[in-house]
């Protein structure tokens, strides 16, 4: 059924919600066997290979760039302030996060029991910049790494754009390497010239970064499952119309792929939402892509189950009957029609690399805590010697592991 399209005069109900599935993209499985011949090749010839590859794709070698301080890449001042400016925000998020990550123990009868977070030493960003420098990934993956205290961040990126680097050197990186792709991944998940393997590998990319960071997985940390941008918008009537159809645009615009979705248990607001995207070309040909997507709902407890079942990347609650604490599923929730989402992707502070595909059911985007291990210390005193001695050789006898009832009973 076609919804959405007049038929003899007579307007159809949009699609109703509960109705939607999201369509699952594998054109990445389509490359998968050639990115992984790449890597084959990295494993048996090594930095010759990662150079061979950059030439190939890119037309250059690797080069390492030595970072001046942020100020001294000549950007024009609004820009350069611009960036200064978001860097601050999203470092002071980062710093908000970081103090929330306290270590702690408590004491018991057996003794002294904890955790505490240890910063990953190395880590690897990937700056996309195949299509265009991307700026805000630089502050984004780096900041965050910075606060957590990682030693060493090694970005990446195809691109030398002056704004790159100058947001890479803001954003404190202790390395930069110009090189793109699976290569880049591969320089820093095995090691290339005086890199060593990185131990995590976070930012966004196209398909080849993206295919290399999930075959390596194995091997290096890797951040959230970064597919196409997705926003999911739950509005009432009182909306503004015209803020939201440029933010359903604006995600739209990052990828052919992208998707921004209204949902609406007003089929009035749907109509005029779709007369003002029919007024213009280029929106009426998000809609008829699917790129922006109207459907309605029968009631708001409706509205609240589409999100929670959908768990979008990026969430507008532009509806104020709905209580934000009944959203469980998403991203990054934007809270009332002031929040765009392009203020998350560039400024507001809290991070831009989010999961999606409905991963975010399950995992969080990146923050200070990503960059983070959590680890448990304890220190049993004599008198927990005895009492976990009692309880844990019984176990270890039932189990027949003889050693392990072996070293609690000397110390009982
Ligand atoms: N989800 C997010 O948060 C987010 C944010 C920003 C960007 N992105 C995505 O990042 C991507 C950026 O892509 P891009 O291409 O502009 O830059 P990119 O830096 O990710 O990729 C460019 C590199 O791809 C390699 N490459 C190109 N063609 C190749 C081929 N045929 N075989 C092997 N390697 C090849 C080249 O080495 C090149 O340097 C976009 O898809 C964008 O949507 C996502
Ligand atoms: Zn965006």
């Amino acid at each position: 059924m076609n919804w959405g399209r007049e038929m003899q005069g007579k307007q159809l109900d949009f699609m109703p919600c509960s109705q939607w599935q999201r369509e699952l993209s594998n054109s990445a499985t389509d490359i998968e066997p050639q990115v992984r011949e790449l890597l084959d090749k990295v494993v048996e010839q090594g930095d010759p290979a990662i150079e061979e590859l950059s030439q190939r794709f890119d037309g250059f070698s690797p080069r390492f760039i030595e970072l001046k301080p942020y100020d001294q890449y000549g950007l024009e001042t609004g820009l350069l302030n611009a960036i200064v400016a978001a860097g601050k925000r999203i470092e002071a998020f980062a710093e908000f996060q970081r103090k929330q990550l306290r270590d702690s123990t408590y004491l018991d009868e057996c003794g002294e029991f904890g955790f505490r977070y240890q910063p990953i030493e190395r880590i690897g960003a990937y700056i996309p910049g195949g299509r265009f420098p991307l700026i805000s990934t630089a502050l984004m993956t780096l900041i965050p790494a910075k606060l957590a205290g990682c030693r060493e961040r090694i970005a990446c990126s195809p691109s030398d754009h002056p704004a790159v680097l100058a947001a890479a050197s803001f954003a404190g990186a202790t390395q930069f390497i110009q090189i793109g792709g699976a290569q880049a991944i591969a320089a820093l998940a095995f090691g290339y010239q005086q890199i060593n393997p990185v131990q995590m590998i976070v930012g966004p990319g196209n398909q080849y970064v993206n295919i290399a960071k999930q075959l390596l997985s194995n091997r290096v940390q890797i951040d959230v499952a970064a597919g196409p941008s997705e926003l999911l918008i739950l509005a009432d009537e009182e909306v503004n119309q015209e803020w939201l159809i440029a933010d359903m645009a604006a995600q739209a615009e990052h990828d052919p792929q992208a998707q921004s979705i209204l949902v609406s248990d007003s089929q009035s607001l749907l109509n005029q939402v779709r007369e003002q995207l029919e007024t213009d070309e280029a929106l009426t040909e998000l809609l008829q892509q699917n790129q922006i997507v109207l459907l309605l709902a029968q009631s708001i407890e409706e509205m609240v189950n589409f999100s929670n079942q959908y768990a979008a990347e990026h969430l507008l609650l532009a509806d104020t009957r709905i209580d934000q604490g009944r959203l469980i599923n998403f991203g990054s929730l934007f809270v009332g029609e002031n929040s765009a989402v392009a203020y998350g992707d560039y400024c507001s502070g809290p991070n831009h690399t989010l999961p999606t595909m409905g991963t975010a059911n399950r995992s969080s985007g990146l923050s200070v805590q990503s960059f983070m291990k959590l680890q448990s210390v304890q220190s049993i005193h004599d008198q927990g010697r005895k009492e976990l001695s009692s309880i844990g050789e019984k176990i270890a006898e039932a189990e027949q592991l003889v050693w392990h009832k072996r070293s609690m009973q000397v110390r009982s």
